[in-house]
């Protein structure tokens, strides 16, 4: 019998965690046409720009409070089914504000879908405010700030998304200085797009405890180095570089040379149904394809669970959980 092993992931974006069938549902709701992004029950794209592309437009199917608690209960009920006892949800308030919902709305239909996947199976989960970095700086810093101001308990984390390539992260820095100010965790995309400097730039001028991808920190031994003397946590998301073609194939990534180096890594699944890909699925890919024995896969869960944006509390408790599960007999 394969394992099943109890899982957490600190990286995945709300509106790329929507399953096709449920965009269309959305679509055909409001009526709109879908032909150049949906096909065949997929999402239509071919690069890293094109993927952004229809990632705003599957965003802007999601319209109101409702369908943004639809979502993210969907999919925590999903992560919860597959044995996943913590989950950390990206999301813009650039999104409510683009549709027209507002931000407070946006995020008060998320936090009800995590209260409501909570209370159904005991899935604990946090939500990370992005800025999205295409938006450009002043919008970045905007929802900094409106992460700094929510009063949301569940808000606990701030990061970066979006086009890497553009700008330089000093340009965003001060987007970091408000959310560090109000306490939030802090994480960035970075060394994803864009090489090695990159992952060096995100480290002097952010200084987060993490880094969304990080993965071409391997192309620079020396910001390897760096990362593991900070104790950086990458937040590695395989089957999304693959699909993006950051590296060509599994066999050529590079989670287990970071791992090995002694760089502090997770696995995560970024917009799994955008790359062909879920949480459990890339605990498959670890074992599978990269050949990660039992013990290193558990490891990464525990980083993740070490390297979450929760209370003390909290944290004792997720770890207590996941200890006491591998202790069982025939975990
Ligand atoms: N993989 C990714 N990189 C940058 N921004 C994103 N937004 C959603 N997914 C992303
Ligand atoms: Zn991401």
């Amino acid at each position: 019998m394969t394992r099943n092993p109890l899982k957490a992931e600190i990286h995945c974006h709300i509106e790329g965690a929507a399953p096709p069938a449920l965009a269309a549902a959305q679509a055909s709701r409001y009526g709109v046409d879908t032909s150049h992004i949906l096909r065949d029950g997929a999402y239509v794209w071919s690069d890293f720009s094109e993927f952004l592309v229809c990632y705003d437009a599957v965003a802007a199917l999601f319209k109101t409070a409702e369908d943004y608690a639809l979502l993210t209960e969907t999919y925590l009920n999903e992560l919860a089914a597959a044995n996943t006892i913590y989950s950390e949800i990206i999301v813009s308030p650039d999104h409510g504000d683009r549709i027209g919902l507002g931000a407070d709305a946006y995020l008060a239909g998320i936090s009800d879908g995590i209260r409501a996947a909570r209370e159904k199976t005991g899935i604990e989960a946090r939500i990370i405010v992005t800025g999205e970095r295409h938006f450009g700086p002043d919008r970045v810093i905007s929802a900094a700030e409106y992460a700094a101001r929510a009063g949301n308990p569940l808000v606990t984390g701030f990061n970066m998304a979006g086009e890497e390539r553009m700008g330089r992260v000093g340009d965003y820095a001060r987007a970091f200085d408000i959310a560090r100010d109000a306490g939030l965790g802090l994480t960035i995309h970075a060394g994803e797009v864009c090489g090695a400097f990159s992952v060096s730039d995100a480290l002097d001028l952010v200084r987060p405890s993490r880094i969304g991808h990080g993965v071409r920190a391997i192309e620079d031994p020396a910001v390897v180095e760096r990362l593991v003397e900070l104790g950086t946590v990458l937040e590695v998301c395989p089957g999304s570089n693959i699909a993006l073609k950051v590296f060509p194939d599994f066999e050529s990534h590079p989670l287990k040379v970071l791992r090995a180096a002694g760089v502090r890594v997770c696995l995560n699944s970024d917009d799994p149904p955008f790359f062909h890909t879920s949480l459990e699925r890339e605990y498959e890919i670890a074992s599978g394809e990269m050949r990660l024995s039992d013990d290193e896969i558990d490891a990464m869960t525990r980083t993740a669970l070490e390297a979450a944006f929760v209370d003390e509390e909290t944290r004792a408790r997720l770890l207590a959980r996941f200890d006491a599960a591998r202790a069982r007999p025939g975990y």
